[in-house]
């Protein structure tokens, strides 16, 4: 007894400040851990584009997982090989088995493509050969400019899908983030995440609203974002190994900041089709539906003087969609108002007929010329 009341002193002694410590080491680690939780919980639930960042991150896994079914095995992307800020802009990430514009969709702008294949896609695609030279390089900047709807953005995706590159469609949106620092840190998340899928292209539409000349009024944040964004696209020019293109696309290059257009050194006018172009436009438009014998695609050409590559896609849908609802109408006063049966369609009265062309760029005209679009209001000749 006596013997075990000299070890229970002993041992308890010396033992219990280091029991106590014990004690409060592990209370001070709960304490840590739940702080930790409920703070990051606070803060998520407080900041506003945490939503978008799941959002992003999912979208950004299903990207990745696409690019990842199509490469070889040694290089698979794993998502965690990427910071939260290159999630949000993997989200914007296009395979380029997802593109579903080939060269093949763009008519009337051969010389373009035949320039842009061998400047840009021929060097990525035969990169070895092309290393061999400084001055065999493809251009780290393209600048494709022109009034809307001519066809800049079906250019960039046959691009991208000819060379075999990923493909970011920026949303400067995105980096426009109204909370302080993050736009910086997105905007470096372009240039890494792009380096990191090379080859690749981050394409920028509208540019001029992103990049556009810099004036003492603009915003600090706005002013420290561009000079990085171009900071980074210098440490891109200089990197010789590096397969990553900016590609902009403008309606205004006269608004682009002039150290943005040295950046592009390449660049290509995509004007207004002229008659031969807007008849190449309309043959691949209307290339897999029934035409009438009556139409007349080049009549057609010479009377859309002033409409862009879009506003013939309009067109054609247009006339498109009224022998639908002729055929629709038609058939209601036959029928009733009953289910229509696919397989009974006529496909007969479905042939899209000149008539129904010319009543589509009548129509057109009119609301061109009633939203101000006055230089469309050609006279046509319906006989
Ligand atoms: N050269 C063309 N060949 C075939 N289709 C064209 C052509 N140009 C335009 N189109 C049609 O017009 C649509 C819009 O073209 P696109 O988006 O490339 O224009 P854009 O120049 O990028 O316009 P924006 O400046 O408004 O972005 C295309 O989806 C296509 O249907």
């Amino acid at each position: 007894m006596c013997f075990y009341n000299n070890y229970k002193l002993t041992m308890d002694g010396p033992n219990r400040p280091a029991y106590q410590l014990a004690i409060q080491l592990v209370r001070i680690g709960i304490v840590a851990v739940v702080t930790y939780y409920c703070a990051t919980w606070i803060i998520s639930s407080v900041d506003p584009t945490s939503k978008t960042k799941k959002k992003a991150k999912r979208q950004a896994q299903i990207q990745l997982k696409k690019l990842n079914d199509i490469t070889g095995q040694g290089n698979k992307l794993k998502l965690s090989d990427f910071n939260s800020y290159e999630l949000m802009i993997a989200s914007h990430l296009i395979a380029p088995a997802d593109i579903d514009i080939s060269w093949s969709d763009i008519a009337g702008l051969d010389a373009v493509i035949q320039e842009l294949r061998e400047s840009v896609v021929l060097p990525v695609r035969h990169r070895d050969l092309f290393q061999r030279s400084q001055l065999w390089r493809p251009p780290k900047g393209v600048l494709l400019y022109g009034p809307p709807g001519c066809g800049k953005t079906l250019i960039a995706k046959a691009m991208a899908k000819e060379a075999g590159m990923r493909f970011i469609n920026l949303d400067v949106a995105v980096l426009t983030d109204k909370w302080y620092g993050e736009s910086q840190k997105l905007a470096a998340a372009v240039f890494t995440l792009a380096q990191k899928l090379q080859p690749c292209i981050i394409f920028i539409d509208e540019i001029e609203a992103f990049l556009r000349i810099r004036t003492a009024a603009d915003h600090e944040a706005t002013a420290m974002m561009k000079t990085q964004f171009m900071m980074l696209w210098d440490g891109l020019l200089s990197s010789s190994n590096s397969s990553v293109l900016v590609l902009g696309a403008t309606n205004r290059p006269q608004d682009l900041d002039k150290a943005i257009l040295r950046r592009m050194p390449t660049q290509f006018h995509i004007g207004p089709p002229l008659e031969c172009q807007r008849l190449a436009i309309l043959q691949v438009i209307l290339q897999h539906e029934q035409l009438h014998p009556t139409v007349d695609l080049k009549r057609l050409a010479n009377l859309t003087a002033g409409y862009s590559g879009s506003d013939l896609r309009e067109l054609c849908r247009h006339a498109s969609i009224y022998r639908m609802r002729e055929y629709m109408r038609n058939l209601m006063i036959k029928e009733g108002n009953c289910i229509i049966d696919v397989h009974l369609v006529d496909e007969s009265e479905l042939v899209i007929s000149m008539d129904d062309l010319v009543k589509s760029l009548v129509n057109m005209n009119l609301s061109k010329v009633q939203t101000g679009n006055t230089y469309l209001a050609k006279n046509i000749d319906l006989d």
